[in-house]
């Protein structure tokens, strides 16, 4: 487990990082999602022991981070991709990182293997596609088996297949109790892995909790009605709900729950022909709590804006 205690880390006139605290729990994985320049990258960082805070601390399985000597700090971490000697073929590479661990040559022929290497790890990295050397990374991340892990942005450049295979793997790793912090910006794709959220804006965490409750707070229920459905939606609005069309013809009610609107329609003897409670997803959770906490946002092109 990772315990993030009050951790601020400044570059020149910039606080990337303002406070933070949350918790990285055994058996779990957490998602870590921001905007652009939230400070992602600065905490993977700090969390590593990289780069130190200017106030906080990190808190690794009970012991503050700074305590320990390098090579008792079980965490392995995948920074970011094109860091590696590119004349290096992959296999010396985790190689040489295995013999830096004091782990068998066998270790890192079962990690090339694992993240599908084996057949291409005879090439110089420089050759690799951004995919490979993702690949290549978290194989060199898991080579100690760590207690915890922190990926920043693994998914990047990999394939369909890949990304299936490293969602399959980190939830392997919570099945075996181990602390999982992934960070990336494939919403759809982090809100299938996941277990808990942490969403930071400007250098602040905004929200930190399981990922169910993150979406069921914005539930909302859908119907639709083989009878003129109007007249219940105007009850609905008078119930103090939100009614929306949605583009299929189905409306869409936030803030009341499936009884209530059965109710109302029974009440309307309006034939249903379609109920039911939708959660909202990820992206729109992630678009409410960080729109005040964008640095950049993308405008229209000029010719799309005429
Ligand atoms: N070494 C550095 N020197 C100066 N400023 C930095 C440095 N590293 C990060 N920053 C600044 O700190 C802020 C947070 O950056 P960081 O890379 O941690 O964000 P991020 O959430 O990982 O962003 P992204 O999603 O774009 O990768 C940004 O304003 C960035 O410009």
């Amino acid at each position: 487990m990772i315990e993030i205690c009050g951790v601020t880390r400044t570059y020149a006139s910039t606080r990337a990082l303002d406070g933070v605290s949350f918790c990285v729990p055994d058996g779990a994985v957490t998602g870590f999602v921001g905007p652009n320049g939230a400070g992602k990258s600065t905490l993977m960082r700090v969390a590593t022991g990289l780069e130190l805070p200017d106030s906080g601390s990190v808190v690794v399985d009970g012991t503050p981070l700074g305590g320990r000597a390098a090579g008792q700090v079980k965490v392995g971490a995948l920074l970011e991709a094109g860091w590696v000697l590119p004349r290096r073929t992959a296999r010396d590479h985790v190689r040489l990182v295995a013999i830096a661990l004091g782990l068998p040559a066998s270790r890192a022929e079962q990690v090339l293997a694992f993240t599908g290497l084996t057949e291409v790890a005879h090439h110089p990295i420089g050759s690799f596609s951004l995919g490979m050397k993702q690949r290549l990374g978290i194989a060199t991340a898991v080579l100690s088996e760590p207690q915890t892990l922190l990926l920043d942005e693994p998914a990047n450049g990999l394939d369909p297949d890949g990304v299936a295979w490293l969602r399959r793997f980190v939830r392997e790793l919570a099945g075996q109790g181990k602390a999982v912090l992934i960070s990336s910006h494939l919403l759809s794709e982090l809100a299938q892995t996941v277990d808990r959220i942490v969403m930071i804006g400007r250098g602040r965490v905004l929200h930190e909790g399981p990922l169910g409750d993150l979406l069921v707070a914005d539930r909302s229920v859908s119907f639709a009605s083989c009878d003129d459905d109007a007249s219940l939606a105007v009850r609905c609005r008078e119930a103090g709900a939100e009614v929306v069309r949605l583009p299929d013809g189905r409306l869409r009610i936030a803030g009341l729950t499936v009884i209530e609107v059965s109710r109302l329609a029974r009440d309307h003897d309006l034939l249903l022909t379609h109920l039911s409670a939708a959660m909202a997803s990820l992206e729109e959770r992630f678009a409410a709590i960080t729109e005040q906490h964008v640095d950049y946002r993308a405008g229209l092109h000029p010719a799309a804006a005429r």
